[in-house]
């Protein structure tokens, strides 16, 4: 996999307020990467700071082998890089259209992919009109149009799925996998947590400045026995059982326990045992985004 950026030692505050710590990261081509954290953690000053709209205090993004040290640099990254669009930024006066075309002038050079573009996220009939007469959902698939008629190798996606209804959430999931296929590298902030686990190759938690965590999807995850509990249950069988030290409670809720240490009869005998309390559901698999968030700042 060719590696297309590099983020070593980023720091950034504001004021007395330190919001990202000694950051580093390497991802490369056909990658999709989450990112995920509670509001007000760092995730939007991060994709500031890799599109140079901050300078970080200490450390040093490189795009391409590019950094920002100078214009010509800069120049050449951002031929590579597009940030999604907030929708305060659209032209109330203008069409879509216009907006698609505005961002493939300026990125790509041509127009003969907008056509498709439109046709795959469903616009054709709104496309032309102005956009004061959009809905929320409406702009938002614009502002992701726009990405597509960028079409750079890099994208950078803040709240990519905000407002959209269910339909329009897996039309751009699924262009989104498209865009892997194309060896793009993708990063999108996102609170909409279980819709990572369908196109992410990994997920970053932020904490603290840093990344504490990384799930990856390509390799063999490990597995879990999960059950639903109540805190009740949970302390109940923790004064009946001696518990394996690797287990964790997430988010008073869920009790997981790692199946990497067990042998194949005590793994039955727990599942027999946790069937006995007051559990809703067992199950046995990795953990997802949305689980491992809960163990994080739940
Ligand atoms: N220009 C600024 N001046 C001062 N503080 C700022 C500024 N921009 C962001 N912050 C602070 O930095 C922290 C991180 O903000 P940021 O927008 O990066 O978080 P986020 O993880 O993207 O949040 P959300 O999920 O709400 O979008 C917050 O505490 C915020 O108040």
């Amino acid at each position: 996999m060719k590696r297309l950026l590099e983020l070593k030692g980023l720091s950034v505050a504001y004021k007395d307020k330190q919001v990202l710590k000694d950051l580093s990261l390497q991802a490369g081509e056909g990658e999709i990467i989450g990112l995920v954290a509670p509001n007000g953690t760092g995730k939007t000053t991060l994709f500031h700071v890799i599109s140079n709209a901050i300078k970080p205090s200490s450390g040093s993004v490189s795009i391409s082998g590019h950094t920002y040290q100078s214009e010509k640099q800069e120049l050449a990254i951002h031929k590579k890089l597009a940030t999604f669009p907030d929708q305060s930024e659209l032209f109330e006066g203008l069409s879509g259209m216009d907006h698609l075309r505005l961002y493939a002038d300026m990125w790509k050079g041509s127009n003969d992919h907008l056509a498709h573009i439109t046709a795959t996220l469903k616009m054709d009939h709104y496309v032309k009109k102005k956009v004061h007469t959009y809905s929320l959902g409406m702009r938002q698939r614009l502002c992701f149009a726009m990405m597509a008629a960028a079409d750079t190798s890099i994208m950078l996606l803040d709240e990519v799925m905000n407002g959209l209804d269910i339909e329009n959430v897996s039309i751009i999931s699924n262009q989104l996998l498209e865009f892997k296929k194309q060896k793009k590298l993708i990063f999108v902030a996102s609170h909409l947590l279980t819709n990572l686990d369908l196109y992410a190759d990994r997920v970053l938690y932020l904490k603290d400045g840093h990344f504490i965590h990384e799930l990856t999807f390509e390799e063999q995850q490990a597995d879990f026995i999960k059950v639903e509990l109540d805190e009740e249950s949970y302390q109940t069988l923790l004064q009946e059982h001696q518990l394996p030290k690797e287990h964790f409670f997430i988010a008073n809720r869920l009790l997981c326990i790692p199946t990497a240490h067990l042998y194949q009869h005590e793994r039955a005998e727990w599942i027999e045992v946790l069937l006995r309390y007051k559990g809703k559901e067992l199950t046995i698999g990795p953990l997802g985004t949305l689980e491992y968030y809960e163990k994080f700042y739940g």
